[in-house]
């Protein structure tokens, strides 16, 4: 029997007297946070924490720098991922940070009767647990939001004109194979889901425990604690198997008329891990446990990318854990996801697939210091096409998106299917083209790319492509070119940013599927016309490659980058009119030119210009030639 007990620490606290928990909210935060509430549709808040690696010899695949973070692109050795996210939290961050920062913004929100969500979010072993309950020493997020809690409660009594009576309930369950299990008092029984004609969301017989202070939540959660469902994976040696969910209740009703009632709560959220089943030998319960925990985390994903995408419907009902959570994400509600990762290059996998996961929002960078991992950190997985593959030389370029959008599959992306096929498919979830189609493209692009790289060794060096799937940002971007190349993003506020929204609104992907361009109605995406440009002859594609080889013997790369970038600037301050002063620039494109700039910010190089449809890398090589 694997099954094991979590470390109760909570009757060991003392960080209870010390300075930073007797903090209260200053005033400058509470305007803050008034600020936020007065948002009528409010987001999902994705941020990033890194552990430190487990060991000091272990090498790191992960660079953090700001607000993004980095990691090398196993497809292309020569190319690193960026990853936006609002906050990225590094291995030196404090659990007081992730709360001062995350979390304690939120609870002023519960006070005035509204539903805050904070959830943990990764693969097992990436810190879930260590940022939610933490440990006697280093107090996680669920310690110090009871506590901050109480603290707020008499805070509030100091300002407030009017005077309130408070009452603070907590409940403690744990969602384990899709059924709802009461932590508190627990029973072998399936919990029931219901939502009253408010639409609040209710579990009838669930247990509750009012609380006054953070020493009596001591002594109710510590063996509500040693009830929740761990075992040993190969990953972790204590993993969790559950989603455990700590809510908390906080009504308060003014003490004279007009005797108004407010009931606000908090879900806190330690999610179980998500897994690859091949790497933790999960086999028979555990395989089981591991394919619903899975299936859930993919619905979770799916309903934090519709509400951040403004997606008119939100699948909460595809599991329990988002029906439970239908009332407190989305809508007015705030939450928070923390999305955590490791840094080991033997996590490389999980932390790809947890990052895409969390965020639309990646670049591909040229990297200076190439990240390469001594060993393939991506499993060896069975060959979903039955085509024998070429031998792929090292440093062969990205597949077309065409391939790339389905082949994600193999990685893993697409693991688990979604509950609830009968849904609406969104833009990502389309199905696979069948697999002959498959076979024979991808056998055809394998020799088409040979050929073209062989011709292409003299060809100059591409600019870094950047990928243009942050539409649903409240602001947008502009890229432009530092000295080293590399792209640079700065927050830009955009005047047509409620039409660009609802575009995104329209087509952005859920997070757990491989994200599509976006295009503006009437526009066709790159994967097609990639797809298209692949069907072109061999012969003709090397002819071309010939031209150009031909032509890159008097290649000044200098020369050319700097008349790219002003050929760029160009692009990105004319108007329709003057975009039609450059030759093979008609009406027709000078308007692509610029509704495309308008709707996805400004262009960083040329390589942005083959995501407008119809610029096939010939028209676009022409263009730059009789500028
Ligand atoms: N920020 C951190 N600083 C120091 N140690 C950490 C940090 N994050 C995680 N750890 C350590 O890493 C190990 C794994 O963390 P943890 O158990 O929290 O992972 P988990 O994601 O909850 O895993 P599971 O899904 O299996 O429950 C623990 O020993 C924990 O103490």
């Amino acid at each position: 029997m694997d099954m094991k007990t979590p470390k109760i620490f909570l009757a060991e606290f003392d960080w209870l007297d010390q300075p930073e928990a007797r903090e209260v909210q200053n005033t400058e935060t509470r305007t803050k946070t008034f600020r936020i509430m007065n948002k009528k549709q409010t987001k999902v808040n994705v941020v990033v924490r890194l552990r430190p690696a487990l060991k000091t010899d272990d090498k790191s695949c992960v660079f953090v720098d700001g607000k993004s973070l980095e990691i090398f692109n196993h497809r292309n050795v020569n190319e690193n991922i960026k990853y936006d996210f609002s906050a990225v939290y590094d291995i030196n961050t404090h659990q007081q940070t992730i709360y001062q920062e995350c979390v304690k913004p939120q609870l002023l929100h519960s006070l005035n009767g509204q539903n805050v969500s904070i959830f943990a979010y990764g693969p097992t072993g990436a810190g879930k647990t260590h940022t939610m309950l933490g440990s006697a020493t280093d107090p996680g997020v669920i310690p110090r939001v009871i506590n901050g809690i109480f603290h707020l409660i008499e805070e509030q009594k100091k300002t407030d004109t009017m005077e309130w009576s408070e009452s603070v309930k907590f409940s403690y369950l744990e969602i384990y194979n899709e059924k709802v299990m009461d932590l508190l008092d627990p029973k072998d029984t399936d919990l029931p889901i219901r939502e009253d004609t408010e639409k609040n969301i209710l579990i009838p017989g669930l247990g509750e425990k009012e609380i006054h202070s953070f020493d009596e939540f001591k002594t109710y959660f510590g063996p509500a604690s040693n009830n929740r469902t761990v075992a040993a994976t190969k990953l972790n040696e204590r993993s969790s198997r559950s989603h455990s969910i700590l809510l908390l209740k906080i009504k308060r009703t003014q003490k004279s008329a007009p005797y108004k009632t407010l009931h606000g709560k908090i879900y806190l959220i330690d999610l179980a891990g998500s897994e690859d089943n091949r790497r933790t030998g999960n086999k028979g319960i555990r395989l089981k446990e591991s394919g619903a925990i899975n299936k859930s985390l993919f619905v979770l994903g799916e309903v934090v990318d519709a509400i951040n995408c403004c997606l008119p419907r939100i699948p909460y009902r595809n599991s329990k854990l988002t029906r439970l959570l239908q009332d407190s994400i989305g809508g007015s509600c705030h939450s928070v996801m923390i999305t955590n990762v490791a840094p080991e290059e033997r996590y490389y996998y999980d932390t790809y697939c947890t990052l895409n996961f969390a965020t639309p929002r990646i670049e591909i960078l040229a990297n200076k210091t190439p990240m390469i991992p001594e060993q393939d950190p991506i499993p060896a997985k069975k060959p979903r096409l039955t085509a024998k593959e070429p031998d792929k030389p090292p440093q062969m370029m990205d597949p077309a998106p065409f391939l790339r959008r389905y082949g994600e599959q193999e990685t893993g992306r697409f693991r688990e299917e979604p509950p609830g096929s009968d849904e609406k498919m969104t833009a990502g979830q389309q199905n696979p083209p069948n697999e002959e189609m498959m076979t024979q493209l991808k056998g055809y692009l394998e020799v088409s790319k040979q050929q073209l790289q062989q011709l292409a060794v003299n060809t100059p060096p591409v600019t870094p492509k950047r990928k243009l799937s942050d539409l649903d940002n409240d602001r947008l971007k502009d890229v432009t070119n530092t000295k080293d190349d590399s792209a640079v993003i700065k927050d830009r506020p955009r005047k047509n940013l409620k039409k660009i929204k609802s575009a995104s609104c329209i087509s952005e992907t859920p997070l757990y599927a491989p994200q599509p361009r976006l295009f503006k109605k009437g526009f066709k995406s790159t994967a097609v016309s990639e797809f298209l440009e692949i069907t072109e002859s061999i012969e003709e594609k090397t002819e071309k490659k010939k031209e150009e080889s031909a032509n890159s013997k008097n290649f000044n790369p200098e020369l050319q980058q700097k008349m790219n970038t002003e050929f760029i600037e160009k692009l990105n301050i004319s108007s329709v009119k003057d975009l039609q002063t450059l030759q093979t620039v008609g009406a027709k494109r000078a308007k692509l030119i610029y509704e495309w700039r308008e709707n996805y910010g400004l262009f960083s190089s040329y390589e942005d210009l083959k995501a407008i449809p119809g610029f096939t890398d010939r028209y676009i090589g022409n263009l730059l030639k009789v500028r």
